[in-house]
């Protein structure tokens, strides 16, 4: 039975339901939306996918006023996101052939990239025909324009060149060991080592090569290296391995010693390069005349000579005799009980090279290819199995009996011989 005072109560009860409902109604619908639009933020940023819209309200729209430069890769804008970060928007030239699924897979692999003094890619976007990658912003100029376009050389004292010599090495040696896949960055150089607002040195653009895959009929003369930094063995016979990359960062050295550029060196002095200048100095004990006379006072004599001879030594012609990363950044961190004595450094090769003859079935590295006889002692040629990965046993694979494939290429880790150490993680591809 129903009595009064119950129904009062249920009322009540009914009454002060719809009372909370009202309440919470709103507030619960919008709080719904609230968490979507949260997970579809999260998710985007799982992905690091940047919407078109995102971007052009980054940069002004692409403003001309936004355009921090313009390289082999397209222009790159200066923007700000909504929360305040400051990113760097490259645009990539059409030259980038790929399709958006294939540009999308290898962004997301370089965004897990990750390290102090890399680069951090933040993210990536596809609109129509444009694909776009934005970075981190990277506060003060690149190297090259503080070393050899400026009056500001004396601003980056010895200490300071000591701890930039340093931050490339760990960064050179993330990307050979430590990255989630290895990358062989084939263009180190001044230009590409950007500073930040504390002098930090990160590494830009690596894993271009990924984004631009070369086909047989595009010779894709960008990605494979700028003029004085490349390594003999890979501008004369197209091998490539991690030992390239030592190679430049030995010229990065001795450029940042010195204050003295490469190739225009070279162009003052028909008759040497650079290395070579630095080289006979060094054999003569007279390594303290190869330092940059602008920050001669602020120099550690002891510091100086052992970069000098770590910059021979990784730009030495044999690539077995190359220091790894690793060793050199072990190097670099402690004073090293017993140096070896660099041998006569390799000529450093340009970017107008000669395109080899390309065996059947082998694939091709930047404008250059492998040839069948180059399964050197020190290991690196191509491997261009797709899905197997690098064991690292050390064998390289020999170019011919391995199986074409037109998109994607990689190479064993070097690990012949003297120099060269296994892959401390055993399991990983080595990419461009
Ligand atoms: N993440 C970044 N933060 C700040 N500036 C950047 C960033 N990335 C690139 N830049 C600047 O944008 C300009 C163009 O850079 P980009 O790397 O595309 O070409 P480049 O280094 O000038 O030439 P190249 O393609 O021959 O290496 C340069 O001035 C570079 O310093």
């Amino acid at each position: 039975m129903v009595t009064k005072n119950s129904q009062r109560s249920n009322l009540g009860v009914t009454k002060s339901m719809n009372f909370f409902q009202k309440i919470i109604k709103p507030f619960k619908r919008s709080s719904n939306r609230g968490l979507e639009d949260d997970i579809d933020r999260i998710s985007a940023q799982e992905q690091k996918v940047f919407t078109f819209q995102s971007l052009v309200s980054a940069t002004k729209d692409f403003n001309p006023t936004h355009k921090l430069g313009e390289g082999g890769f397209g222009p790159v804008f200066k923007g700000r996101l909504p929360d305040g970060r400051e990113i760097a928007v490259k645009k990539l030239s059409q030259a980038s052939k790929q399709g958006d699924n294939e540009f999308v897979n290898e962004a997301k692999l370089l965004a897990k990239v990750q390290h102090r003094n890399v680069v951090n890619l933040w993210g990536y976007c596809t609109h129509g025909e444009d694909k776009l990658l934005v970075y981190e912003y990277v506060a003060n100029e690149s190297l090259d324009k503080v070393l050899f376009k400026s009056n500001r050389r004396s601003e980056i004292a010895w200490k300071l060149r000591f701890e930039i010599i340093t931050g490339i090495a760990r960064g050179l040696l993330y990307l050979h060991e430590d990255a989630p896949d290895c990358i062989i960055h084939r263009d180190i150089k001044a230009g590409n080592i950007l500073l930040d607002d504390k002098w930090v040195p990160k590494i830009a653009d690596f894993g271009m090569a990924r984004l631009y895959q070369e086909d047989a009929t595009h010779v894709n003369t960008r990605i494979a290296g700028t003029n004085g930094y490349m390594a003999p063995e890979y501008v004369m016979q197209g091998v490539l391995s991690v030992k390239a990359d030592v190679f430049s960062f030995g010229v990065v050295v001795l450029e940042l010693i010195s204050g003295q550029k490469n190739s225009s060196f070279s162009m003052r002095h028909a008759d040497q390069t650079l290395l070579e200048w630095v080289y006979k100095l060094y054999k003569k004990g007279r390594t303290m005349e190869i330092l940059d006379s602008e920050i001669s006072a602020s120099a550690d004599p002891e510091q100086v000579r052992l970069c000098v001879q770590i910059g021979l030594l990784c730009v030495q012609g044999d690539p077995r005799k190359r220091p790894t990363m690793r060793r050199v950044s072990l190097l670099l961190s402690r004073k090293p009980g017993h140096l070896e004595e660099p041998e006569h450094p390799g000529v450093p090769g340009s970017r107008h090279r000669r395109r080899t003859h390309r065996p059947t079935g082998a694939s091709s590295v930047g404008t250059l290819s492998t040839t069948g006889s180059r399964t050197d002692s020190f290991g690196s040629n191509l491997n261009t199995h797709t899905g197997g990965s690098n064991t690292g046993t050390g064998k390289a694979t020999p170019v011919s009996s391995r199986t074409p494939t037109p998109t994607r290429t990689h190479a064993t880790r070097s690990v012949g011989a003297a120099s060269s150490s296994s892959d401390p993680h055993g399991k990983r591809h080595m990419s461009y």
